[in-house]
């Protein structure tokens, strides 16, 4: 059964298309990349994967149904979503925030348990943010901020994880952990050993390069192509979608794009 799936999938805002219709397929152990220029549409993409939006052509199914056929909370306990950005209005600690991911899970009273705050821990400590647990989010720096927002969503560890701009505001030595720990998790190396799916939305063409099975390009024209990573992430498909020209070289095994 794949994780996600979508049919004859295009999207339009307003009057414009921002891709023609396409399909894909996602099954457990794998992970997608959206690539394309700004405005392209990867986040109204990424959104509509996640159900936050109706698809305007074609369906969209997770774990075999349309989301429609799932209680909201089932749907939460399957997929979860990283926004692009996290707005924090109010004070609030770093375990208080993280442990909003659990909400999916917790019993009919609503009550955290022991085990809940356990499951928090060992999030921050995958983020390396052990030791943060009692600073005030407002006082964080962006790429702290970012960590926990990644952590809120490995403590509510979906099955499916749909990832817009996970990378912002990371150094490249927490770009690439993100990236392995993800990779890690997808392909069932997390405490329950279950095998995940992650959709990435990146900027980085390199490290989509080295950790997508799959990719989607928008061409920001309403051009899409989807498919393998080697067979989407040729150098002309690249270089036309980002409107410069691109060359791929490899080196010992692993494949880079350069600018010209
Ligand atoms: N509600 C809306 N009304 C009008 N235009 C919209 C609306 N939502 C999105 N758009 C437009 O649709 C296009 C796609 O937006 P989207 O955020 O999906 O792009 P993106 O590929 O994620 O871009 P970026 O790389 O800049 O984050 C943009 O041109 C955006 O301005």
């Amino acid at each position: 059964m794949p994780l996600l799936e979508a049919d004859g999938l295009a999207l339009r805002v307003g009057e414009r298309w921002l891709c023609c219709e396409f399909s894909l397929n996602l099954a457990a152990g794998e992970c997608l990349a959206l690539l394309g220029p700004n405005g392209a549409g990867k986040t109204t993409l990424l959104h509509t994967l996640a159900g936050l939006r109706g698809p305007d052509v074609g369906q969209v199914r997770i774990g075999g149904r349309p989301y429609a056929a799932w209680p909201a909370l089932e749907a939460a306990r399957f997929r979860g979503l990283l926004p692009q950005q996290q707005p924090d209005h109010f004070a609030a600690t770093v375990l208080e925030t993280v442990l909003i991911g659990r909400h999916p899970h917790l019993g009919r009273w609503g009550w955290e348990t022991g085990e809940d705050e356990a499951v928090v821990r060992r999030a921050l400590a995958d983020v390396g943010l052990q030791g943060f647990e009692a600073r005030d989010v407002l006082t964080l720096s962006g790429g702290e901020r970012q960590r926990v927002a990644i952590a809120t969503l490995l403590a509510q560890a979906p099955r499916l994880f749909l990832l817009d701009e996970p990378l912002n505001h990371l150094d490249l030595h927490y770009q690439i952990a993100t990236l392995e720990l993800f990779r890690h998790i997808v392909r069932g190396g997390d405490r329950d050993g279950v095998r995940r799916g992650a959709v990435l939305v990146l900027h980085d063409i390199n490290l989509a390069a080295r950790y997508a099975d799959h990719v989607i390009l928008l061409d920001g024209r309403g051009g899409v192509v989807a498919g393998e990573r080697d067979s989407v992430m040729r150098p002309e498909l690249l270089s036309q979608a980002f409107g410069h020209p691109l060359r791929r070289f490899e080196h010992e095994g692993r494949v880079v794009f350069v600018p010209d």
